[in-house]
């Protein structure tokens, strides 16, 4: 794998994005044995919201998957989750993160909120260039609030001169979800968000969230 990555100079960094080794079991002990002192960065948000996310997602591409309502549960009338569902699985943020921290010391590790990404973009930029031990080069002013996107997005980026937001893929309206399963899915993941925060030391506040967009 390693060899097929660019070739990295002084003063650069090469850095990879695939957002399901963060739940794929032999992914922490094969990058320990790549390279230990590796830093990893991990994009969280509501468990809840992520999985309407991700059924949303999943939606677009196959329209006729049953209801959200009907693949969360095992047994609706008992209540009882799904758990192997991987929309919900993903978002069980603590039982992974037990995983990596069998290879990786926590300091190695960067949470960022997902949910600050978005009313924050530069002061979540700002953490991740600390992290990684940059200069603050992204800042405030790079980017600007698209209120049609209905999101932040970059200004100027370095390759045009074009203001650049994210595509149609990201950011797309969600399925209105029985609040009833809402309710349900967020009595589920709260003993694991709990844990969570206990693991990181950071208290992502999803528990104080009013509706699920
Ligand atoms: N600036 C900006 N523009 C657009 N979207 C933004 C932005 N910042 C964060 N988000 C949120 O990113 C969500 C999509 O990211 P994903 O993790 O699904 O991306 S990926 O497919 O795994 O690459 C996407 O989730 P959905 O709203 O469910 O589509 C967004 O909420």
């Amino acid at each position: 794998f390693v060899n097929v990555m660019p070739k990295t100079i002084e003063g650069q960094i090469t850095m990879e994005k695939t957002p399901s080794y963060f739940v794929t079991n032999e992914a922490p002990k094969r990058i320990h044995s790549m390279a230990k002192d590796i830093k990893l960065i991990v994009v969280v948000r509501n468990p809840v919201t992520r999985a309407i996310s991700d059924y949303t997602q999943t939606l677009s591409k196959k329209p006729e998957i049953p209801t959200f309502e009907v693949l969360a549960f095992k047994n609706r009338t008992l209540g009882l989750i799904d758990a192997s569902w991987s929309a919900i699985r993903i978002g069980i943020y603590a039982l992974h993160l037990e995983n990596w921290l069998q290879y990786f010391p926590l300091s190695q590790i960067l949470f960022v909120s997902g949910e600050r990404l978005i009313v924050d973009p530069a002061g979540e930029m700002a953490k991740v260039q600390d992290f990684l031990g940059l200069k603050r080069v992204v800042t405030e002013k790079h980017f600007y609030f698209n209120k049609t996107k209905g999101f932040p997005c970059l200004k100027k980026p370095e390759d045009s001169s074009a203001p650049r937001c994210l595509g149609k893929s990201k950011g797309r309206t969600h399925p209105r979800i029985d609040p009833d399963v809402i309710h349900r899915l967020r009595k589920f993941y709260k003993p694991f968000n709990m844990m969570f925060y206990q693991m990181t030391g950071q208290d992502f506040q999803w528990e104080q969230e009013e509706g699920d967009k």
